[in-house]
């Protein structure tokens, strides 16, 4: 049994007397791509934020690889290699997509030593950027400005940034909104290919790529964890086909 790369315990945040995420136990384990569902505002986002940082919990803990980071702000968390797609770096629009994604590798690893930051020139940043922009299917496009890029395009960039980093986590919000059904489609082809290498955790209202992709599924109804199973045990689990599954029928 592998032990939990992000673990949470107690997990809780509340707005006045709303309580949005309630006692959140969450145990992803590495190389799981873990989803969490739930209906409209159940607390998803919010769960988000607090593991990338962005939001405060209340109360309860987060463990990153065995490290208590629940006191640490966004770019601490982004360092130790949890991190959400958009937040690496910002998207310069007048640079080419290939130089974002070079800008987001280097962004990441001039934190280094120093001596392993020389190591790591032009050449072997170009040379990441390439694969991650071809992993993506981004590599056609590399020479167009981001400014320039229409609304699919431009979340698989964020998605590029984010892998050219190296991350060991990645928090995907609902990557699929907004796409056409061909751009989701190369997004559910790109997260099977991902699956194994990375911790994963997707909120997505995609029921069939949730379904396609999970390993295990976290169904949250009004900010509490009412179950977690396997896609199989989510569909024959009896009241979450009652409260969630039905609501989508
Ligand atoms: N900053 C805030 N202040 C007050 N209430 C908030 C705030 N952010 C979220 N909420 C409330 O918390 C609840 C959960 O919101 P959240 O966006 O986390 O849900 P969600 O599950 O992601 O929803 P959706 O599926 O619609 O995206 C909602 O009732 C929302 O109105």
């Amino acid at each position: 049994m592998n032990q939990a790369l992000l673990e949470t315990r107690g997990l809780t945040k509340r707005y006045g007397g709303l309580l949005v995420t309630d006692q959140v136990d969450l145990d992803i384990r590495p190389g799981e791509l873990h989803a969490i569902i739930g209906p409209n505002g159940a607390g998803k986002t919010t769960l988000v934020n607090q593991l990338s940082g962005e939001l405060r919990a209340d109360a309860g803990t987060i463990h990153f690889d065995g490290r208590n980071v629940s006191a640490l702000g966004v770019s601490h968390r982004a360092r130790s290699g949890l991190l959400r797609s958009y937040q690496i770096t910002a998207v310069f629009e007048e640079f080419t997509v290939r130089e974002n994604v070079m800008l987001a590798a280097h962004g990441a690893r001039r934190h280094g030593f120093s001596f392993f930051r020389s190591l790591l020139g032009q050449r072997d940043l170009a040379t990441i950027s390439d694969a991650v922009m071809m992993e993506v299917g981004l590599a056609p496009i590399g020479n167009t400005p981001a400014g320039e890029l229409a609304y699919g395009q431009r979340r698989q960039l964020e998605l590029a940034m984010a892998l050219a980093a190296e991350p060991r986590f990645l928090l995907l919000d609902e990557p699929m909104a907004g796409m056409s059904g061909q751009e989701s489609a190369a997004v559910v082809a790109l997260l099977q290919r991902l699956k194994g290498r990375y911790g994963i955790l997707l909120v997505e209202h995609d029921m069939e790529a949730v379904f396609a992709l999970a390993d295990r599924i976290t169904v949250l109804v009004y900010g509490k964890v009412m179950f977690c199973g396997t896609p199989d045990e989510i569909r024959n689990h009896p009241e979450v086909k009652a409260i969630y599954l039905g609501e989508e029928e």
